[in-house]
C-alpha cells in the first residue's frame, strides 16, 4: 500500500493552481499521486498542467478525502463560494492570514488543517508547519502530514496565533533567500567579477551552505566561525553584516516583523 492510495481512491481537489498550489501539486505527482485522481478547480490554469491528466475545472468527486484551497487570501472567499458542501472531506488551506475560525464559519463541522508550506516543496525540499482544529483526528494530521511530507519537512504547532510568524519566517522565507542571492551576485559584480560568474558563485554558496546546515551536526553559528579564520577575510566581511546597528540581524528582524504583520491583517480582512 503507497501513502497515497487513499487519495487516489477518493480524490483530492486542489483549489487554486498557481504558484504554491503548483509547486505542491508538482511534488505530488512526482511522488505517486495519480493525476486522475486529482480535480483542480482555476479559472486560469497555466497550460503546462492541460496535458498532465488532470481533471481540470469540473465537478467535484462526491467524497474527496481533501480539499486543498490554495488561492490568495483576497479570493478566498469567492473561490469557496464554487464548493458544494462535502460529507468527510479534510479541508486543507495554505492560504496566508486566513484563520481556521474563517473556514469554520464556511464549512460548519468539518476537519481543518491549517498549513504553511513554502515553495521549495516543488523540488521536495520545502517546510511546512500546521496546526488543525478540533474536528481534525489523528488520521486527519496524519493525511495532512503524508501530503505535506511527500514535498518536504513538517512541523506541528503548539497554537495557532504561531502561524503568521511562520508565514513570515519559512512561508515567505525562500523570497529573502532568493534576494540574498541576487544581493552577493551584484556585489561580486561590484567588485570586477563578470556576472554570469558572479551569480553562479552566489547561487551554489547559497545552496551548498544551506545543505551543510541541514546536513551538519553542529550550529549555525559554528559552521559560521569554521569559516572565519581570525584576521581574514570572512572576519572582515562579517563585521559589516553582523553590526548590532546596520547590519543583517535588525534588518531580517524588521523584514519578517513586517512579513508577520501583513499575514494578521490578512486573517483579519478575511474574517
Ligand atoms: N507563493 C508562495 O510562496 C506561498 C503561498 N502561500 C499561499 O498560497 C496561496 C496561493 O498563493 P500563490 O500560489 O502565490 O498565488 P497565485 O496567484 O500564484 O495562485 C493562485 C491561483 O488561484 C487562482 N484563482 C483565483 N481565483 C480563483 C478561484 N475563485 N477559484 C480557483 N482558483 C482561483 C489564480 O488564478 P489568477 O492568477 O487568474 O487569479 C491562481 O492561478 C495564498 O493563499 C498564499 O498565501 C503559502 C505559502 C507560500
Ligand atoms: O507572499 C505571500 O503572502 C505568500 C505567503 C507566504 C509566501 N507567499
Amino acid at each position: 500500500m503507497g501513502d497515497f492510495d487513499d487519495l487516489n481512491t477518493r480524490g483530492l481537489v486542489l483549489v487554486g493552481c498557481g504558484r504554491m498550489g503548483g509547486a505542491m501539486l508538482r511534488g505530488w505527482l512526482a511522488r505517486g499521486l495519480e493525476p486522475g485522481a486529482v480535480t483542480v478547480i482555476d479559472p486560469h490554469l497555466a497550460p503546462e498542467w492541460l496535458d498532465k491528466g488532470l481533471r481540470v475545472n469540473t465537478g467535484l468527486p462526491a467524497d474527496p478525502a481533501v480539499l486543498v484551497l490554495a488561492v490568495k487570501p483576497q479570493m478566498m472567499a469567492q473561490a469557496l463560494g464554487g464548493v458544494p458542501r462535502l460529507s468527510d472531506t479534510l479541508v486543507l488551506s495554505v492560504a496566508a492570514g486566513t484563520t481556521i475560525a474563517t473556514f469554520e464559519a464556511v464549512f460548519p463541522g468539518a476537519p481543518i488543517v491549517r498549513v504553511m508550506p513554502n515553495t521549495p516543496a516543488a523540488i521536495g525540499q520545502g517546510i511546512s508547519a500546521m496546526i488543525g482544529n478540533g474536528l481534525a483526528t489523528p488520521a486527519h494530521l496524519d493525511l495532512a502530514q503524508t501530503l505535506m511530507g511527500a514535498v518536504g519537512r513538517v512541523v506541528r504547532l503548539d497554537h495557532e496565533d504561531q502561524m503568521d510568524a511562520v508565514t513570515g519566517l519559512s512561508g515567505s522565507g525562500p523570497a529573502y533567500v532568493f534576494h540574498l542571492i541576487e544581493a552577493m551576485a551584484k556585489a561580486g559584480e561590484a567588485q570586477g567579477l563578470p556576472a554570469a560568474l558572479s551569480l553562479e558563485l552566489a547561487r551554489m554558496t547559497v545552496a551548498g551552505a544551506g545543505a551543510l546546515a541541514v546536513d551538519a551536526d553542529e550550529d549555525p553559528a559554528v559552521l559560521r566561525e569554521n569559516v572565519t579564520s581570525p584576521g581574514g577575510t570572512t572576519a572582515a566581511g562579517l563585521r559589516v553584516l553582523m553590526d548590532p546597528d546596520t547590519g543583517l540581524p535588525p534588518l531580517m528582524a524588521r523584514t519578517i516583523a513586517a512579513a508577520t504583520e501583513r499575514g494578521r491583517e490578512l486573517g483579519k480582512a478575511a474574517q
